[in-house]
């Protein structure tokens, strides 16, 4: 017999499915999120739900993989345990063949069909040498990877030294957190050290966030919690914009039916993602969570669209409560 969920996962959910309801019925998403945000009492019980969900009650392993863990050892494993540098030898080896079969490529164009396109270069023939990412461009391994957790709720990652964390929510569950919309924040001109903006009359809120600062980017659990789909692939933009070159986006996301489910939904997802100027360099699927990595890739980099990709993308993300609201096949 099935064991009745925790009363914060009834608060979570519950949450959930309101600002679905609402959006499907209202269609304006941003009318749905003002209201959202601006109703204290509810997110203050959903940030004290899911506070007391991950370190109390399920711990973030949620009964699968630890997610904090997971970000940890990808994040180490690509920056300080060589992924990085096998990632770039391997794109240096892609310029050279390209270099030699020029013949076969051909400047990619929107009105011309990429059909029979083998590798395309995006905008320029060549990586040019700052972006080619010889070893000068790689992290140095004492060096602190700058990580902006987006709906941290309570900053898992504070006790990382390996980091130097910036953690937000739209409200934060602890002091450790800064109250930020990420959705609506600004992004300023690239600062060389600085970090976030934050408000005059409130030091706890950040009103701007570094181009080009952080290399690292996590959603944890963020995007199904975002009702609008468009919403969604709009944040992984603004992921981007933040993100140094190389630099990584972490998406967890919550799905507790077998691999092969949604697995043609998680297709579309890497294709939309990568459209945006990223490349996957990991997928797991847990027993409750799909966890990936996507690096933020040199604006000129050669792409391979071999396999006749969709060149028409929606840019929406969805997830699969967005087609039924009624089953919630997800831990949260
Ligand atoms: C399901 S919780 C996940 C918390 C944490 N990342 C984890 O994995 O345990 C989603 C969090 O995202 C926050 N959130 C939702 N939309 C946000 C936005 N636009 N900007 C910042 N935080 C947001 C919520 O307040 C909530 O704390």
């Amino acid at each position: 017999m099935a064991l009745d969920p925790p009363p914060q996962v009834k608060v979570i959910r519950s949450t959930h499915k309101r600002l679905r309801d609402e959006f499907s019925e209202c269609k304006d998403f941003s009318k749905v999120w003002k209201k959202h945000c601006s109703d204290n009492q509810g997110l203050k019980e959903y940030s004290k739900a899911m506070y007391e969900l991950a370190t109390d009650v399920w711990g973030t392993k949620c009964d699968g993989k630890d997610r904090t863990t997971w970000c940890k050892d990808t994040v180490k494993e690509y920056f300080h345990k060589g992924k990085l540098e096998e990632i770039l030898e391997k794109d240096k080896r892609r310029q050279e063949y390209y270099e030699q079969n020029k013949d076969n490529f051909f400047i990619k164009n929107p009105n011309e069909s990429t059909k029979t396109a083998s590798f395309v270069p995006k905008i320029n023939e060549k990586i040019p040498t700052q972006n080619a990412q010889t070893a000068s461009n790689l992290r140095k391994i004492d060096e602190k990877v700058r990580l902006l957790d987006v709906g941290s709720c309570y900053n898992p990652f504070h006790e990382i030294e390996d980091f130097e964390t910036t953690a937000v929510d739209i409200t934060p569950a602890n002091k450790q957190v800064y109250q930020c919309d990420f959705l609506t924040v600004d992004i300023s001109a690239e600062n060389q050290s600085n970090g976030p903006d934050f408000d005059v009359e409130n030091a706890r809120k950040v009103t701007a966030l570094p181009k080009n600062h952080f290399n690292v980017v996590v959603f944890s659990l963020l995007l199904s919690y975002i009702p609008c789909p468009h919403a969604r692939f709009q944040m992984c933009e603004k992921a981007h914009k933040v993100l140094t070159t190389n630099g990584l986006l972490l998406i967890i996301t919550p799905d507790s039916s077998h691999q092969n489910k949604h697995a043609s939904n998680m297709k579309k997802w890497k294709a939309e993602i990568e459209d945006i100027g990223f490349c996957r360099v990991k997928y797991e699927k847990d027993k409750h969570l799909h966890l990936i990595a996507f690096r933020k890739i040199p604006s000129n980099f050669i792409i391979d669209k071999r396999s006749g990709q969709n060149t028409k993308l929606e840019k929406l993300l969805n997830i699969p409560q967005d087609f039924n609201n009624t089953v919630d096949n997800t831990c949260l």
